[in-house]
């Protein structure tokens, strides 16, 4: 037996003693479990038999309330315990099968002999010897094994940073407690493991990359200092992989002070969310909130406007520049997208707060209460020193007196009477009830009829005003439509005052645009950011403070508006930004968010990291994209080898359906499950879709699809973000689907998405991004 197969057997041992080790764990907390599940069913099951219910006098009432939630508080706390242990046993059976995949020796500089570190998804302590068996990743001094070849190495305690020196570095693949290949490493981290992993199949589901973690990803992951990081890096970079894995570490490392519920990812598409649901759960996590912008928008803008779809705009970007509006519209996104909208915003707020705001009346059965023209007066009347949010808290004040005056008026009404008679019969019984209650603790009588029947009047009333004084507080008597409306009027004080440098230019064509939409009812997707920031400045601003890190992927396709709005919502919280200006859907704006994001904050808190090297193609689809792409020559392709894309020339269109066909059964016949055929967009998927669903089994993705699964799918370019299939079809890449220079991101983001194999098919001459390509990157094949 020579050295090598000596060291692999004593690791096997090791392993072995450490499998068992973990599965008698697994069965100590299994039991243990067990019993605080009998006990969390005992206590529902005698909850209201252990409770002292006495509800006789104000006193047996407090102790009973007390009596409740002393058995309430035991049951949460059972609970409580009961998911802790789930989510250790969740950790355990993992490392039972695996309990590690990587280890270090590190001689700290005041000791003698190097201490052993196993590292893996999670830590294993060891009573019997009181011993960590295994580090969890995110551990402190796991940090060297990420961020070091041999030779000297620190990382910091949390008591400093330790001084020492890193004598070897070993990965290891173990699969159901079976080492089934060690590599003694003396780069950062070997290849032949991330080499191995690169070339495994997609998946539907996004895998974690905790054993090939790279030392720049390892800086994104964790970084404890910025209030903002800003990472940029190119398709397949691990931009997401780095995202997914910073959470896991945050959760870690503030495990006493956040919680899941306090992260917020923004995805780029409903299908995302779906496809990086499991990397948390596979680290023992639980997955942050996740939300789509667009979503976000929804759950924020009043229900009678509907907004148009992210991926609509981008639709009418993409396919309607015959549109006689095409320009103004561009010129519209342009102008709401950037930094200068707020202040053009702030100025119009500057001056409602000396006039101009919009209110409704307050109605209550189709009768004004209080007509918007005493609102206008009583607000202007404020001081106007104050902000528009809290002159509306005086109006409110002074409203709900009006009301209270108003409500008392009304019970004299005839429809009162009206209103009693149909009350329901429980609701009588409920009112009387009551009523008794009262008579019981106050001692009174209330034999008087009449004076039954005037209680009986208020209490219609008051029912009925409710829903009066719920709009008031909500401030639905300000028209915020209205308001925002009247920007895009053309009112020359207005247009004055917020541009003083004058108006711009096709203003007016923005504006036409801007109000036919309301006036249907329905707000541009580019209006929506600046709409809700209009909202909250006159409403007074909402800001979340539970969310205390907000995430946002694919942030190149949001506006600095949009963006800027976010860390507005969101003061209290962190921010890690992740993008790549190669990747935006369309190329219009001067600036991306991403670019100016940094601008917003302290430059002493924000940090930017550039990921350079690329993960998920083969070297050869990687050479082929970033030849098109500004910049390419930055980005590292990763040494996978594979085959050369194949670019097809045909005749005409007629011919795209059976080229497609037979790429699917070559790519198939290759063995690759997860096969996409990227269209431009979603009218051209349908076309695709219905040529060729007769000749293969495929499925067709659209805008509201919320999960991913392998298979052969066609689908839209922007749908496909952020997530990448073994072999990508374009199904027409002629240079008369992308012949403008704004589509040529959108080109290059459909072929990053291939992990193994790309194939283009043209139907007529190749785009121009292709004919860029020195044509030694990839194959022609010409159909007749
Ligand atoms: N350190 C790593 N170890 C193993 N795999 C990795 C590593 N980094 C990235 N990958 C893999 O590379 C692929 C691309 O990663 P990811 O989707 O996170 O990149 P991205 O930068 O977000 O891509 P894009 O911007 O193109 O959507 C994934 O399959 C991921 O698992």
């Amino acid at each position: 037996m020579d050295a090598w197969d000596n060291e692999l057997q004593i690791e096997q041992e090791r392993v072995n003693s450490v499998s068992a080790k973990i599965a008698s764990e697994v069965r100590l907390v299994n039991n243990l479990s067990g019993t605080t599940e009998t006990e969390i069913n005992d206590i529902r099951q005698n909850f209201w038999e252990d409770v002292r219910v006495n509800l006789d006098h104000p006193d047996d009432i407090q102790e009973t309330y007390t009596s409740i939630k002393q058995q309430a508080e035991l049951l949460a706390e059972r609970e409580r315990r009961r998911g802790n242990s789930e989510k250790l046993l969740s950790v355990l059976r993992r490392l039972k099968n695996s309990p590690y995949f990587g280890r270090i020796d590190f001689k700290d500089e005041n000791e003698t002999v190097p201490e052993k570190i196993y590292i893996g998804i999670g830590s294993f302590f060891d009573e019997e010897t009181e011993t960590f068996l295994v580090y969890d990743w995110r551990a402190p001094i796991s940090s060297v094994y990420y961020d070091y070849s041999l030779g000297s190495a620190s990382y910091t305690a949390p008591y400093g940073t330790i001084h020492g020196s890193l004598e070897l570095k070993r990965q290891f693949v173990i699969k159901n407690s079976s080492i089934v290949s060690m590599f003694d490493t003396g780069v950062t981290i070997g290849d032949e493991l991330l080499q191995e992993v690169l070339g495994r199949q997609a998946d539907s589901q996004m895998k974690s990359i905790v054993a090939t973690i790279q030392k720049e990803q390892n800086r994104i992951i964790r970084n404890d200092r910025s209030r903002l990081l800003v990472v940029q890096g190119a398709a397949g970079s691990g931009k997401t992989s780095a995202a997914l894995q910073r959470i896991a570490y945050l959760l870690y490392r503030y495990r006493d002070s956040l919680e899941a519920e306090n992260i917020l990812l923004f995805s780029p598409n409903p299908m995302f969310n779906s496809y990086v649901s499991n990397v948390l759960p596979e680290l023992g996590e639980e997955n942050m909130q996740q939300a789509t912008f667009q979503q976000f928008l929804e759950s924020q803008l009043p229900d009678d406007l509907v907004l148009e779809d992210f991926f609509q705009q981008m639709e009418y970007m993409l396919s309607s520049s015959a549109d006689k509006l095409y320009y103004d519209r561009l010129e519209s996104i342009r102008v709401k997208s950037g930094l200068n909208f707020i202040r053009t915003l702030d100025l119009y707020i500057q001056l409602l707060g000396a006039g101009g705001l919009i209110f409704r009346d307050v109605t209550f059965r189709g009768e004004v209460l209080i007509s918007s023209s005493e609102i206008e007066k009583v607000f202007y009347s404020t001081p106007a020193k104050l902000k528009i949010p809290d002159r509306l808290k005086i109006v409110n004040e002074w409203m709900s007196k009006e009301l209270k005056a108003l409500e008392k008026a009304e019970v004299k009404k005839e429809w009162v009477e009206e209103e009693i008679q149909y009350l329901e019969k429980e609701e009588y019984a409920a009112f009387y009830r009551k009523l008794n209650e009262k008579k019981r603790f106050a001692d009174n009588t209330f034999d008087d009829f009449e004076r039954e029947r005037k209680l009986l009047s208020a209490y219609v009333v008051r029912k009925s005003f409710k829903g009066v004084y719920k709009g008031v507080k909500a401030l639905s008597y300000l028209d915020v439509r209205a308001v925002y409306r009247q920007i895009f009027e053309g009112d020359e004080k207005i247009t004055r005052h917020i541009f003083p440098s004058g108006p711009l230019w096709q203003w007016t064509g923005i504006c036409e645009l801007t109000i036919k939409k309301l006036d249907n009812e329905e707000i541009l997707y580019e209006d929506s950011a600046p709409y809700l920031y209009l909202k909250e400045e006159l409403e007074g601003f909402r800001t979340d403070v539970m969310i205390r890190h907000v995430f946002i992927d694919e942030a190149q396709d949001y506006s600095p508006f949009q963006l800027a709005f976010i860390k507005r919502l969101f003061p209290r919280s962190r921010m890690t930004v992740l993008g790549d200006t190669n990747q935006m859907i369309y190329d219009h704006l001067e600036k991306t968010g991403l670019e100016v994001l940094a601008s917003l904050y302290d430059p002493d808190k924000t940090e930017s990291i550039v990921l350079k090297q690329s993960y998920r193609s083969t070297r050869q689809i990687s050479d082929f994209t970033r030849a098109f792409i500004p910049g390419g020559d930055n980005i590292e392709p990763f040494n996978r080898n594979g085959s050369k894309p194949l670019v097809s020339i045909l005749k005409s269109r007629n011919g795209l359906a059976a080229a497609t066909a037979q790429s699917i059964s070559d790519l198939r016949a290759k063995g690759y499950e997860t096969i996409a055929v990227i269209c431009k967009n979603e009218e051209e998927s349908e076309e695709a879709y219905d040529a060729i669903k007769e000749n293969a089994d495929v499925r067709l993705i659209g805008r509201g699809r919320s999960s991913f699964e392998s298979g052969v799918i066609v689908i839209p370019s922007y749908l496909a973000k952020g997530i990448e299939f073994d072999a990508v079809v374009i199904f027409d890449g002629s240079e008369d689907r992308y012949g403008k220079e704004s589509e040529r991101k959108l080109f290059y983001t459909a072929c990053t998405r291939a992990m193994h194999e790309l194939h283009v098919l043209c139907a007529g001459e190749v785009n121009l991004f292709i004919s860029e390509v020195p044509e030694e990157l990839y194959e022609v094949k010409k159909y007749k």
